[in-house]
């Protein structure tokens, strides 16, 4: 583990700015991409590395814990970037360059978190320093390192986790053809220049103008040489390693358009906004898991409509839970965190007490929480609801338990009635309460029983 100097410590004199399992993109284009004599069939395919920078103390986001490390949906932010990295299998090391203290911190969340190719480096007291030790440690003359040096190496912000595997494909191919290439975005405000006297001496011209965004890509000899060439200053108070590319090579990096979501999180506004994004990710797909799928009559398929209806922007799909094991650990690994489960044999809660054994079973996803609403159907004229969650008050115990395994289970009665608009009410209104659980992901609400 690199020796660099210890992270946080005094920060520049102007405040400077302190996701499944199998790859991502169609591989076999990935490595054609990135096969170092181009398209070639066969030829060798390039050596990446990347460089994320998490040693900042999150100065503007004003909580004690470094952002890099503050909870999203009970995860830490780095996990999800690291995640998305994780996906373009053909990024060969990914160092992730934090302070001393928060090593520690940081090897947990791999362990936990199960993530691959990760080496820890020890962080600067500014960015630049920071990823200057991580190219360091893939520098050549490493003693002990099981590291390599690579032909292109990615430096990307460890607080940037919404990127697609494709914007890496362009600004690595970007990189290896102009020695360094960076995703840029359109300006949202106008940049202005003000005179010493604290007045506007000019204004830029917005549309000629773009904002410098997260991941860059560079010849690993190219960014490794500015960095040993860096002033101090720059080192201090630099923001910007494309210029730290043009200043010291002569590299004119290629600017690659990216999309909306390379922005970086900064402030506490972001972190609200990366958890929306995350919750909305993750509530596109919705199992229903029923007895039998035979009888389609039966009231789990006017269930299921009714959800396809209601929720026409989400996916849904439906399971027999007899013999579902290996498929619901298949449905998981398709990226579907929500489970309905459509509760019609006594002893109530029997469906989902068999589905919770199987997700126990399964070693399920632990990157993201499941949710499985257990939907119960009661005629309210002839029983009341209360009745009904008389016999269900056992979900509170289990709802307790099955959270510890990052299952959140909540319970829904529907009224079965007997006339068929009513009916209808009941179950649109049900399928309006599924996807609120769903998106919203609430641990608050776990165990309780909803009625519809
Ligand atoms: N000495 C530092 C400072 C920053 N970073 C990292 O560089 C990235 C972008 O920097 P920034 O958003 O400025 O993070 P902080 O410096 O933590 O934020 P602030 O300026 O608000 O303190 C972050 O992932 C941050 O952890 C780093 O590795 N080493
Ligand atoms: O200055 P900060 O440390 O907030 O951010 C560093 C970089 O992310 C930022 O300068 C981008 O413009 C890319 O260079």
């Amino acid at each position: 583990m690199e020796q660099g100097p210890r992270g946080g410590g005094s920060r520049p004199a102007e405040p400077g700015p302190c996701l499944s399992s199998q790859c991502g993109a169609d591989q076999a284009a990935s490595v054609s991409l990135l096969s170092a004599g181009g398209a070639e069939p066969g030829s060798r395919t390039l050596a990446v590395a990347a460089v994320l920078p998490a040693g900042g103390c999150g100065e503007r986001m004003g909580v004690p814990t470094p952002k890099q490390f503050c909870p999203v949906l009970e995860r830490p932010l780095i996990s999800y970037t690291l995640q998305a990295m994780e996906r373009a299998c053909w990024i060969k090391d990914i160092i992730v360059v934090v302070t001393g203290e928060n090593m520690e911190a940081m090897e947990n969340i791999i362990k936990k978190y199960k993530h691959k190719r990760i080496s820890l480096v020890e962080a600067g007291v500014t960015r630049h320093r920071s990823i200057f030790n991580g190219l360091k440690a893939l520098a050549d003359n490493q003693p002990n390192s099981r590291l390599s040096k690579p032909e292109v190496v990615i430096i990307h912000d460890a607080v940037r986790p919404f990127f697609e595997e494709d914007i890496l494909l362009k600004v690595v191919t970007a990189a290896k053809e102009h020695g360094a290439a960076g995703a840029v975005r359109p300006l949202v405000s106008t940049v202005i220049s003000p005179s010493a006297d604290g007045c506007l001496d000019h204004s830029l011209e917005r549309a000629r103008h773009r904002a410098s965004e997260m991941p860059q890509a560079f010849l690993f000899d190219v960014i490794y040489e500015a960095y040993q060439q860096c002033s101090d200053y720059d080192l201090e108070f630099g923001t910007e390693c494309l210029q730290l590319a043009l200043k010291y090579c002569h590299i004119k990096a290629k600017l690659v358009e990216g999309s909306p979501d390379l922005w970086k999180v900064t402030y506490k506004r972001d972190l609200y906004a990366a958890e929306s994004i995350i919750k909305e990710r993750i509530s596109q797909e919705i199992c229903i898991v029923m007895d039998t799928k035979e009888n389609k009559e039966h009231i789990s398929h006017l269930l299921e409509e009714v959800l396809k209806t209601e929720l026409n922007h989400i996916h849904v799909r439906s399971q027999a839970l007899y013999n579902a094991g290996s498929d619901i650990q298949h449905i998981i690994l398709e990226q579907c965190y929500n489970f309905v489960c459509v509760n019609v044999k006594e002893p109530d809660f029997q469906e989902t007490q068999k589905l919770m054994s199987m997700l126990e079973e399964s070693n399920f996803s632990i990157l993201y929480s499941i949710v499985v609403v257990s939907v119960h159907f009661l005629d309210f004229k002839f029983a009341s609801p209360s009745q009904k969650m008389e016999s269900l008050m056992c979900i509170r115990e289990f709802a307790k338990k099955m959270k510890k395994r990052k299952v959140l289970l909540y319970g829904l009665i529907i009224n079965y009635s007997q006339d068929e608009q009513k009916l209808q009410e009941s179950l649109r209104q049900g399928a309006i309460i599924i996807a609120a659980l769903i998106k919203e992901r609430n641990s608050a609400l776990i165990g309780q029983l909803l009625v519809a």
